[in-house]
């Protein structure tokens, strides 16, 4: 039987045992604090950010939130980050992606102070990962590394094929499972847009991660029996229901759940994962910025 793995049951045990680390902050006196920035008036990326200010309400995390018109010059951004960084209330900072044309999403990146960088996405950050010792993993790489570990998925001399090359999942997420770590040691190949015969590289792996943004890309023909499959995708596609869209992932679920020992469902396998590795990393930020040791799951 394939096994069908529930990402919103463990990002709820996450949050359940990130509350012993909250209330040991709370027992010096201190409430953690996570801001979103929002620059954008897509659905999805409003959707995201509500989704993650009810996970901060629901754990006991201050979630501070600040919109601005996606219309408004740069500066203003990079000022609003300014003021968090200075801000003793706040330990993590999350501008959410993508921003406006407009502004330079390397420059904003580069702005956030790397102690609250609770994306993992600032260079100084991305450098560190690379280089073995990461401050805060990126939430949804850390988040399928959680997955895998739930499941009793070995990722040491595994072959893992990561379909997608972004800066978000597919390069972060292909640096922490190379690494020489309980949750590391696999054989790593990262495909993309312009890999030749992907299928190839699916069929010959382990575990398939695909994080590449198509629909549906990786179906049940490109994968051997056995396999598990973890599929990064949310992608929202028009539909006759009351929402007038759908979810569905980078991976064909019905053809690959045919050939997959175990798979994540979209939604309810990576999302939720992401989202409870958001609060992981601001609790970590507290700690840190606070001087406070907080155990973590
Ligand atoms: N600075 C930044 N950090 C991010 O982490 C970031 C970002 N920008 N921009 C956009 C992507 C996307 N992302 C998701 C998080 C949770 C779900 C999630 O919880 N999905 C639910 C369903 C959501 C729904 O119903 O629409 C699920 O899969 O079950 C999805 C997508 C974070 N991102």
């Amino acid at each position: 039987m394939t096994e069908v793995i529930d990402g919103d049951a463990v990002a709820e045990r996450i949050r359940a045992d990130l509350r012993d680390g909250i209330e040991t902050l709370a027992d010096e006196g201190v409430e953690v604090g996570l801001a979103t920035v929002l620059m954008s008036d897509d659905p999805a990326s409003e959707t995201y950010v509500s989704m993650k200010q009810r996970d901060c309400e629901e754990v006991g995390i201050e979630g501070i939130h600040v919109e601005l018109d996606p219309e408004a010059p740069e500066e203003e951004l990079l000022e609003t980050v300014a003021d968090l960084n200075d801000d003793p209330e706040v330990h993590g900072i999350l501008v959410q992606m993508p921003v406006p044309d407009h502004v330079d999403e390397r420059r904003v990146l580069r702005a956030i102070d790397p102690e609250k960088d609770v994306d993992g996405f600032h260079p100084e950050n991305v450098g560190r990962l690379v280089a073995g010792h990461p401050r805060y993993r990126p939430c949804t790489p850390h988040g399928v590394q959680k997955l895998l570990e739930s499941a009793g998925v070995e990722t040491e001399g595994a072959d893992v094929t990561v379909v997608g090359r972004s800066n978000i999942v597919g390069k972060p997420l292909a640096n922490l499972l190379v690494q020489k770590a309980r949750d590391g040691n696999a054989t790593v190949t990262v495909c993309h847009s312009r890999t030749d015969d992907l299928a190839a590289k699916t069929r010959q792996a382990d575990v398939v991660v695909a994080a590449c943004g198509v629909p549906e890309l990786v179906d049940g023909s490109m994968l051997s029996e056995g396999t598990t499959v973890v599929d990064v995708g949310v992608n929202r596609v028009d539909a006759d229901n009351e929402k007038g869209y759908e979810l569905v992932g980078d991976v064909d679920f019905e053809s690959a759940k045919e050939k997959a020992s175990a798979i994540t469902p979209v939604p309810g396998g990576v999302g939720p994962m992401t989202r409870a590795m958001l609060l992981y990393n601001a609790v970590k930020a507290a700690g840190r910025q606070e001087g406070v040791a907080v155990d973590l799951p």
